[in-house]
Parts: structure tokens; sequence; C-alpha cells
């Protein structure tokens, strides 16, 4: 379980994140919505401690997020919304292999691991190929592969369909589907429900850094006209 409690996250005078209270289960979906600058980005950030809290805690599976870093960072995966930020290697096979690898897993769990992962971003095949050759779109698919290789407890994706062509956005949500019913917890930043409808057990909206709902996909697409967040169609 992700727990938040009194979470509050300021960048100078920016209240980013202003108490927010969040219970993530395992197992669930949930979509995290809200216009832009209502503070997606930020809350997620502190799921596996990549920022600080100015105020409250975060814990996961139990533990403190700021007591036990590698813990959190061990069970919450992240794809970030500028995934060429998290690439970490000269190529696929290895940028994919990197996590993995620091785990401290054996070869052929990694390998097998690697080619798993790039299958279901359909980028199999490419293992030997450099990273700053990629598109866009196969960058984030490369991300989104790195993130499912380290099999977390959580998956937290940030606008991960963004840049993604339909075969890619099917292959990613049917991998999706498939981590869900193993058991692992989704958070998916988006400002489309319909990337993830399927799947949410629960939207989420934030509205200037704190929850303004918290409910059942259709609840949520029906309120989300009133709360400037734009709406399903
Ligand atoms: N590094 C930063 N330094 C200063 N202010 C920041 C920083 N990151 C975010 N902010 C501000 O904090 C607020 C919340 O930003 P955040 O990126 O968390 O929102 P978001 O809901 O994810 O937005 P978007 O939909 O545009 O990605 C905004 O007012 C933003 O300008």
């Amino acid at each position: 379980m992700i727990r938040v409690e009194g979470l509050v996250h300021r960048y100078g005078d920016t209240v980013a994140v202003d108490g927010v209270d969040l219970a993530i289960d395992d197992g669930e979906c949930v979509i995290v919505a809200g216009a832009n600058g209502s503070g997606k980005t930020t809350l997620v950030r502190h799921f596996n401690g990549l920022l600080d809290p100015d105020e409250g805690t975060v814990s996961v599976n139990g533990r403190s997020v700021a007591d036990d870093l590698v813990a959190a960072r061990t069970a919450v995966a992240m794809v970030f919304q500028r995934p060429e930020d998290q690439l970490v290697a000269a190529t696929i096979g290895a940028d994919v292999a990197f996590g993995p690898e620091n785990l401290g897993l054996d070869r052929d769990e990694i390998d097998r691991r690697v080619s798993e992962s790039l299958g279901a971003v359909n980028l199999d095949g490419r293992e030997d190929e450099r990273v700053d050759a990629l598109s866009g779109g196969e960058v984030e698919r490369l991300a989104i592969a790195g993130a499912l290789a380290m099999r977390p407890d959580h998956l937290v994706l940030d606008e991960p369909f963004t840049g993604l062509d339909e075969p890619a956005r099917r292959s990613v949500l049917a991998r999706l589907r498939d981590l869900r019913a193993e058991g692992t917890s989704l958070v998916v930043v988006t400002h489309d429900l319909r990337d993830v409808a399927e799947l949410a057990d629960r939207v989420v909206v934030l509205a200037d850094g704190d929850v303004a709902l918290d409910a059942a996909p259709d609840e949520a697409a029906d309120r989300l006209p009133d709360l400037d967040v734009r709406p399903p169609c």
C-alpha cells in the first residue's frame, strides 16, 4: 500500500501539494487527473522519495519513504513525463537491464526480464540499438520497459500514453492489464480518462494541490467538467 498523510510540498511560495491524504491499496489501479499545475507530478514524485515532504508523511508497504529510500525505490517504479531524463545506458538492452542488475539478479533472470519488458512495448529484438537514435515515442516505450523490468509492487506512470502510437498504446495497456491481474498496483497520471478507464478502480482528481474528487471512473467522468479537467468524450 502507498499511504500519503497530510502531504504538503512547496516550491518557494508556490504550494504545489496542499495537505493531501490518499491511500492506494495493493492491486488497485488509480488514475490521478487534474488541470495543469494542480500538483499531480509533485504528488507522485513523493511515492518513491524523489521529493521530500515539507509537511506530512508518505509510506510504502508500511515503511516510511523518508526512513527507507531503498525499499521505496525497489517497491515503486516510475515512468516520468520526460522519459529521456531516465535513460541510463547507451543501448536499449543495457538500459532495461540496468535496474534488474542493481537488484543483484542472476543473468538468466535479467535476460528474461529484458526480453519480456521489451516485448511489452514492441521493442523486442532491438536490444543492441543505441538509445540516442530513438524517436520520442520509442524513448517513452523504453522507459516503460525499464520500469516493467523492475517488477515493482507499485508502478507509477506520469502521462505514459502521450507519445505512443496506437499499436504501442495497445501493447502497453495489455501489459498493464496483466500486471494488475498479478497484483501490481498502478497509478496513472493522465488528463485523458480514456487512456486507462477500462483498468481504473478509482479516479483521484487534484485541484490546487488537494484532492477535489476521489470516485469510481463513471462518477468521475460525469463530474469532470465541473472540475476543470478535460472530460472523456
Ligand atoms: N521544480 C519546480 N519549481 C518551481 N515550481 C514548480 C516546480 N515543479 C512544479 N512547480 C509548480 O508547482 C505546481 C504543481 O506542478 P505539478 O507539475 O506538480 O503539476 P501537474 O498537475 O503535474 O501539472 P501538468 O499537468 O502541467 O504536468 C505548479 O504551479 C508548478 O508551476
